[in-house]
């Protein structure tokens, strides 16, 4: 694997803004994603749907499910099969990420749940925050999740830290680049001042047709660790970034 140091200094001493942050395989491990976020909300659909169906949060993701399948007349026990088969492929549909994130949140704030970030992580993202860079979460897991995620951290309540949070739904699918303009445009710094860390290639080159900079993060043992992230930059951790910004560079 090549790591080498990252300097966003090449053609601007005021390089980077704002840092937009992958969160499954970038901050934090898929496996405990898959094996501690996933069984939890599995166990949690059949009640949700049956007890819950009027919360319009709900009703809404359970239409998305319906129009998604081409099944509108599909009912609860058959959007729950659906909800599990997309677990099984780890599909990233924005209605199980809203379902998923009703679960998790709740199961955060009731104790049941504290989220995992590497250890690189948090210190770095201190350090940027404290150099004046924002940090942006644009995951595929809802704005619930997000939040619910960075509040019960192992290190506490991280959400200080971050500036805005962006989702499927509200900025669009993460392959996309028009999603990657709608988020620049909702935080107001410039394409080009912005650096986005992700494991997904396909999600790298949507950021990067946006005008953004990029790195791909690869941790041994993620599942694109092999396949790699392309012609980005890459860093094996966080302490290989170094971030330049407003003359000081962190
Ligand atoms: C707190 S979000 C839970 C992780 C998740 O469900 C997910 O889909 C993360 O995908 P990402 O876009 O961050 O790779
Ligand atoms: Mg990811």
């Amino acid at each position: 694997m090549t790591v080498r140091e990252l300097r966003f200094d090449v053609d601007a001493v005021d390089a980077v803004d704002a840092v937009v942050l992958d969160i499954e395989g970038t901050t934090s491990a898929t496996g405990f994603v898959v094996d501690v976020l996933y069984p939890y909300s599995r166990a949690r659909f059949g009640a949700l749907l049956a007890e819950r169906g009027d919360d319009p949060r709900v009703a809404r993701a359970l239409a998305q499910v319906r129009e998604l399948t081409g099944e509108p007349d599909a009912d609860a026990v058959r959007i729950e099969k659906t909800l599990n088969l997309w677990l099984d492929e780890d599909r990233k549909a924005t209605p199980l990420k809203t379902l998923q994130g009703i679960i998790w949140s709740e199961g955060f704030a009731r104790g049941d749940l504290v989220s995992h970030f590497y250890d690189d992580v948090v210190p770095r993202l201190r350090a940027w925050h404290a150099a004046g860079v924002r940090l942006y979460v644009y995951s595929s897991g809802s704005v619930a999740a997000q939040r619910a995620w960075f509040t019960n951290s192992p290190d506490g309540d991280l959400t200080p830290l971050v500036s805005g949070l962006y989702d499927t739904e509200n900025a669009g699918p993460k392959q996309e680049p028009e999603s990657y303009r709608r988020i620049a445009e909702s935080t107001g710094v410039e394409p080009a001042r912005l650096l986005f860390l992700s494991d997904r290639p396909g999600e790298l080159d949507a950021a990067r047709a946006a005008g953004w900079r990029t790195v791909g993060v690869r941790r041994p043992g993620e599942p694109y660790f092999e396949q790699g992230v392309g012609d980005h930059a890459q860093a094996g951790t966080f302490d290989e970034i170094t971030v330049i910004t407003s003359g000081s560079s962190t």
